[in-house]
């Protein structure tokens, strides 16, 4: 989009040039396959701008990018903004701090999504890497990872969030058989949140195969 359609427009610029680096690198490490993921960041207390719906998330340019406000309507664009809007803008409609949400479909996600979804959560204790997730300052600590129901129904799926976000903090989500969100005050913050619950993914999956 043009950056000059919101009043910040350096904001919306420095936003956009950040997802857009960010997205490629996710993509070429695998984790956007096939149009699939969404990125934002906000802007302001009352706008974020997200990835425009169905575009291929490892060659984004300024024009996949739209403005939204907080109930997830487009502000001047006619595209459609991600199918999955709401699940952003509910966590910067909470999080008044929050900055940046990443929702990505890696290998080890999805399958990590079906293997934990009768439990309801993958608990994730003893790692060092724990310590990327913010406030968490041991790795003599257990985390629970949520895993819920995958769902088109984006509202229904947001008030499953809400409810999880009411028993305490977290730092992400898996949806089953579809992917991880992951959020952070910032693009560095939610990107090392992102990076930390793949990786430990990866580590779980792989001990799977000795238990
Ligand atoms: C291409 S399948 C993945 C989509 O259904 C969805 O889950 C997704 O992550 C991307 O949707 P989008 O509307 O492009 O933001
Ligand atoms: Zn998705």
């Amino acid at each position: 989009m043009s950056t000059a359609t919101f009043p910040d427009s350096a904001r919306l610029s420095h936003c956009i040039d950040a997802l857009i680096l960010h997205t490629g690198e996710l993509a070429r490490l695998g984790q956007t396959p096939a149009t699939s993921s969404n990125f934002s960041m906000r802007l302001d207390a009352d706008h974020a701008v997200i990835t425009v719906s169905g575009r291929d998330k490892g060659r984004l340019v300024s024009e996949d990018f739209m403005v939204v406000d907080l109930d997830g309507r487009a502000v001047g664009s006619d595209h459609r903004p991600s199918a999955e809007t709401g699940l952003h803008t509910q966590l910067y409609r909470r999080f008044p701090d929050l900055g940046c949400v990443l929702h990505t479909h890696s290998h080890n996600q999805t399958v990590a999504s079906r293997l934990f979804a009768r439990r309801g959560y993958l608990r994730l204790a003893g790692y060092e890497l724990l310590k990327a997730l913010a406030g968490n300052d041991t790795h003599d600590t257990a985390v629970e990872l949520p895993v819920l129901p995958n769902s088109q129904d984006i509202p229904a799926l947001a008030a499953r969030v809400e409810q999880l976000l009411d028993a305490g903090p977290h730092w992400g989500y898996l949806i089953e058989g579809h992917g991880l969100y992951a959020w952070g005050r910032d693009m560095t913050e939610a990107r090392r949140h992102l990076d930390a619950f793949e990786f430990l993914l990866g580590c779980e999956l792989h001990l799977q195969r000795f238990t």
